[in-house]
């Protein structure tokens, strides 16, 4: 079965549930024009409720080197996702500064975008394959937006990787048989309203994963 990380989480309840269902990682969002997102505070007291053996993975865009120790001073994060516009150089340093592994996010829409998957392949410990946001969308992702997993079908890349973007308890079977992901990657598709998450679907995501 393939791993799965559930991100954006903002409730105790709804952590104990993702951890309940066997989600391998917890998402934090640390980006304030998300309607995930959660101070630094709130997000320690959230990842005091997270068991030995599940990652909890800080979400950031473009962090300033404050902000990145803002949050690890008060949060034990396992792994940063990077999931703006930072370049290899800047991936690499954020790296140095936090000394966690770094996860970069690539966002694909057509084949020509796969290639940045090698140049961030290079640096980052992590790549998270993710649907390219729409033109001046108001978040670079968790918009519960899918590519096509045929551009997936038969390749490889240089690092571990989790595949994101528009997947739900009824999608996300299909997409792990056709891509071949180990991890998957939700937000928006295990939501009831944009940052409320359900439990039942979280649940529902990972029992689909089962069968
Ligand atoms: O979830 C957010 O609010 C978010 C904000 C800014 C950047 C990324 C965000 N989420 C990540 O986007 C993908 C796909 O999400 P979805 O399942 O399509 O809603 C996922 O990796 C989230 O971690």
């Amino acid at each position: 079965m393939a791993d799965v990380k559930i991100c954006g989480l903002k409730d105790p309840a709804h952590v104990a549930a993702a951890v309940e269902a066997g989600a391998r990682y917890l998402g934090f969002v640390f980006f304030d024009r998300s309607p995930r997102s959660v101070t630094p505070e709130e997000a320690a007291a959230l990842v005091a409720h997270v068991p030995v053996g599940v990652a909890s993975v800080g979400l950031f865009v473009d962090p300033d080197d404050e902000l990145l120790r803002r949050v690890l001073e008060v949060v034990p994060l396992d792994v940063i996702q990077l999931h703006g516009k930072e370049s290899p150089d800047r991936v690499a340093e954020i790296k140095a500064l936090t000394g966690l592994p770094v996860m970069k996010a690539v966002g694909i829409r057509e084949a020509s975008d796969l290639a940045q998957l090698t140049d961030y392949g290079l640096v980052a410990d992590m790549l998270l394959v993710d649907a390219k946001a729409a033109e001046g969308a108001a978040l670079p992702g968790g918009n519960g937006l899918a590519f096509d997993w045929q551009l997936l079908v038969g390749r490889r890349f240089l690092r571990p990787w989790m595949l994101a973007g528009g997947l739900t308890p009824e999608n996300v079977a299909e997409a792990v048989r056709l891509t071949g992901a180990r991890v998957v990657d939700v937000s928006s598709g295990v939501e009831s309203a944009p940052g409320v998450k359900d439990v039942a679907r979280i649940g529902a995501f990972v029992r689909a994963l089962q069968n």
